[in-house]
């Protein structure tokens, strides 16, 4: 039975004020859910004031992105035990906006999935394929590179600690979901590439889907038995609709 992980990344948006006032609304909306993990990934300079909103309650902060070293001459950076310190517990590791933007590659990703587990943050890694790829029929050998390459040297045992997200780049911001069954399809195929990683393992590895995730297609995602959760994007900004997808509730 795998734990499903609803999870928010705010990307560069709101202030520590406007994600203290989410979370203070969020809070009641999704009180008392201990069967799935609640998770919010603020921007560096909203951390601190996620981190006393969340106290007391079921939801869990997270880092959108960290250096790998623990720390160091990196100016602009931020070091794992950064993170710890703030209360993080999960770190967003190669979101395609950091690959398209940031030159992160396979290798990067690699080193900061060992730095986090070693560190005791768990990270959400992400892989997805373009949209000209998916055109071309290329989306489960790049996707398959991905995980590969991001998961490079863990051992089995380690890999349940992690958590894949499938993000298809051209369904991240456009209104365009990938639809249950394409989603699905692919992260079944993750699965299966993850159970020649660790057999066991892949069975217990919670595969999120992202991209243009909202209240109203939440539902017919997580029906999918290979979808553990899901990571939101412009539909986490928002205190109602955060909740409503935590709850898996159609509007
Ligand atoms: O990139 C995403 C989450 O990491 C998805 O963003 P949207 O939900 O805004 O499409």
């Amino acid at each position: 039975m795998r734990t499903p992980v609803l999870a928010g990344n705010w990307k560069m948006y709101l202030t520590p004020a406007e994600g203290r006032q989410m979370i203070e609304t969020l809070r009641p909306l999704v009180e008392g859910l201990m069967d799935r993990e609640i998770v919010l990934c603020p921007t560096y300079t909203a951390l601190a004031a996620a981190s006393e909103a969340i106290e007391g309650s079921n939801i869990s902060i997270g880092g959108q992105n960290m250096h790998p070293a623990r720390e160091g001459a990196f100016t602009g950076e931020i070091a794992p035990p950064m993170l710890k310190a703030l209360g993080c517990r999960y770190v967003i590791i190669g979101h395609s906006e950091r690959r398209q933007y940031f030159g992160e590659t396979d290798a990067t990703v690699a080193e900061k999935v060992r730095a986090a587990l070693t560190e005791g943050l768990i990270p959400i890694v992400c892989v997805g394929e373009t949209l000209e790829q998916r055109e071309k029929g290329v989306t489960n050998p790049v996707v398959e590179i991905q995980v590969r390459q991001g998961l490079a040297g863990l051992s089995p045992e380690e890999l349940p600690g992690v958590i894949i997200a499938y993000e298809p780049i051209w369904a991240i911001g456009t209104g365009r979901t990938a639809s249950p069954d394409d989603a699905q399809q692919v992260c079944a195929f993750i699965r299966s590439v993850l159970a020649g990683l660790a057999d066991d393992g892949a069975q217990q590895t919670r595969i999120l889907y992202g991209g243009s995730v909202k209240p109203d297609n939440i539902k017919e995602l997580m029906n999918r038995p290979d979808i553990d959760g899901a990571l939101v994007g412009g539909a986490s900004l928002k205190a109602e609709s955060f909740a409503r997808i935590v709850r898996f509730e159609e509007q």
